[in-house]
């Protein structure tokens, strides 16, 4: 067991600095502080406790810059998208705090009485984040949990526990009570999983790897515990010869690249009609050639490094060394766990078309027909997110309805807003986070019967 993580910025390998790791005792005393926490938050009344999450949204908003920064130093994403996403926490704190006083119950006609439902806190919820986005998907979780009544324990990513805990400092500004949001920073099989089978954990929300999620899964259900998955994705990026191809060949980088294709939701499967098929690889060589990587902290980047050499080798080991790539970008040379954007021409079973890679590295796959489109959009084991391409509206639905995936966007790449809700079919995870339902996935519904009979 490690007693400290080591900081690493991967744009230039040098190390930043260590965090302790917390260990299993540590958990358990960090639990009992945030059921005691949550009782007292929990009995507060509702514009308390949204007004708490104002200022926490307030607070996070003057610090966004400095928030960007660790995001660039432990994870290494362009300045440009970590302070997008820092600026995306103080939304989902807004929009949350919005919906602590319309987290209401219901009354239902019955024979012989009142019913009323309520929706109760759970009580400690553990929020287990990966090293992708370590703030939004951390806020994802935490802020519609707090909303909803809960004390929150966060364990990031080991690699990127820097922004987080800077996060729940500026919590403790804004007024959020001490012990009801802890980031414990640690390894993922000793403090993860002390969190994830403590007995007064009531949920866990987990977003990472389907191989750890289902593990995750295995132990939540000895307890019978609540839990939410996002889980991996391969998801297409689907272009019928009918659509406004100059613009599908100028979105489709972005949409496996950003965040060096470390996203869940990348479209790294480009399924294009082969009648349009030549002329739309023709589109995109020199759009994936001017995705530049480079210096995450020089506002012209739009790709970092990968997160380590332990994944780089992983991304490494999809890309066949003897067929070369139909497009490839450059990186530079020197430090920094670089790798290319890069494009295959492959077939639909193999292996680098069917994995999730989580590096710049998509497949382009021809297709026939719409029936073809559909099948091969459908041929992995995910179902996260797709595109689809075309200027026929009937195609459009059609072919979107008939996708088995949680998120799809018809002449757009758009996966995520906080106000609608997101998770995947299949093996991409269960349940949804975000969307107006986002804090009662944080409740038990109890439902009370009143005799009016006696
Ligand atoms: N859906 C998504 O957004 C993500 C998908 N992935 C996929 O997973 C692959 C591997 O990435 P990896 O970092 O290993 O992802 P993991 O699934 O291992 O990690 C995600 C989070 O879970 C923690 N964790 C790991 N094991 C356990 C456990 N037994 N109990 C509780 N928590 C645990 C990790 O901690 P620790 O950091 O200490 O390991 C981290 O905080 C990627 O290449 C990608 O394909 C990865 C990240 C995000
Ligand atoms: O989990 C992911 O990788 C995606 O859902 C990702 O998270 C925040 C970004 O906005 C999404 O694309």
């Amino acid at each position: 067991m490690l007693h400290e993580l080591t900081i690493t910025n991967p744009a230039t390998e040098e190390t930043v600095t260590t965090v302790p790791a917390t260990t299993p005792e540590q958990v358990d005393a960090a639990v009992a502080r945030a059921a005691q926490a949550q009782r007292q938050w929990a009995a507060r009344p509702p514009a308390e406790r949204a007004r708490v999450l104002r200022q926490f949204a307030r607070t996070v908003g003057e610090n966004t810059r400095r928030l960007a920064r660790l995001t660039v130093t432990e994870a290494g994403h362009p300045i440009g998208n970590a302070e997008w996403e820092a600026g995306h926490v103080v939304d989902l704190l807004d929009y949350a705090a919005g919906g602590v006083e319309r987290l209401t119950g219901r009354q239902i006609p019955v024979a012989g009485g009142v019913d009323l439902t309520f929706h109760e806190p759970l009580g400690v919820v553990a929020v287990i984040v990966p090293w992708n986005f370590p703030l939004p998907i951390a806020a994802w979780g935490l802020a519609p949990a707090l909303a909803a009544g809960n004390a929150v324990l966060l364990k990031p990513a080991e690699t990127t526990p820097l922004a987080t805990l800077e996060l729940a400092r500026h919590a403790l500004e804004a007024g959020v009570p001490e012990g009801l949001l802890q980031v414990l920073p640690g390894e993922g099989p000793v403090t993860g999983e002390a969190l994830v089978t403590h007995p007064d954990v009531a949920k866990v929300v987990f977003t990472g790897s389907t191989a750890v999620g289902r593990r995750i899964a295995a132990l939540c259900a000895r307890q019978t515990k609540r839990l939410t998955l996002e889980l991996g994705g391969k998801s297409p990026n689907i272009v019928f010869a009918d659509a406004d191809l100059e613009q599908a060949a100028a979105t489709a980088p972005a949409a496996f690249l950003d965040n060096t294709g470390q996203d869940c939701c990348a479209r790294s499967r480009i399924l294009v009609q082969r009648s349009a098929y030549d002329r739309f690889m023709e589109l995109l060589e020199p759009a994936v050639k001017a995705f530049t990587a480079g210096d995450p902290t020089d506002p012209g980047t739009r790709m970092g490094p990968l997160i380590s050499a332990a994944h780089r080798e992983r991304v490494r080991s999809y890309v066949p060394e003897t067929v070369p790539a139909a497009i490839r970008g450059d990186v530079p040379d020197g430090k920094g766990y670089w790798y290319p954007a890069t494009v295959l021409e492959a077939r639909p079973d193999d292996r680098v078309a069917v994995e999730e890679i989580f590096g710049p590295v998509a497949v382009a796959v021809p297709f026939e027909d719409e029936a073809d489109a559909i099948r091969l959009a459908n041929a992995t084991d995910y179902g996260l997110s797709g595109s689809v391409w075309t200027r026929d509206l009937g195609r459009a639905l059609r072919v979107t309805r008939a996708v088995a995936a949680g998120n799809l966007s018809v002449n757009s790449h758009s996966s995520v807003r906080y106000t609608t809700p997101f998770g995947g079919f299949k093996h991409s995870g269960l349940g949804r986070e975000l969307g107006p339902d986002c804090l009662a996935a944080f409740t038990e519904t109890k439902n009370v019967f009143i005799s009016t009979d006696a």
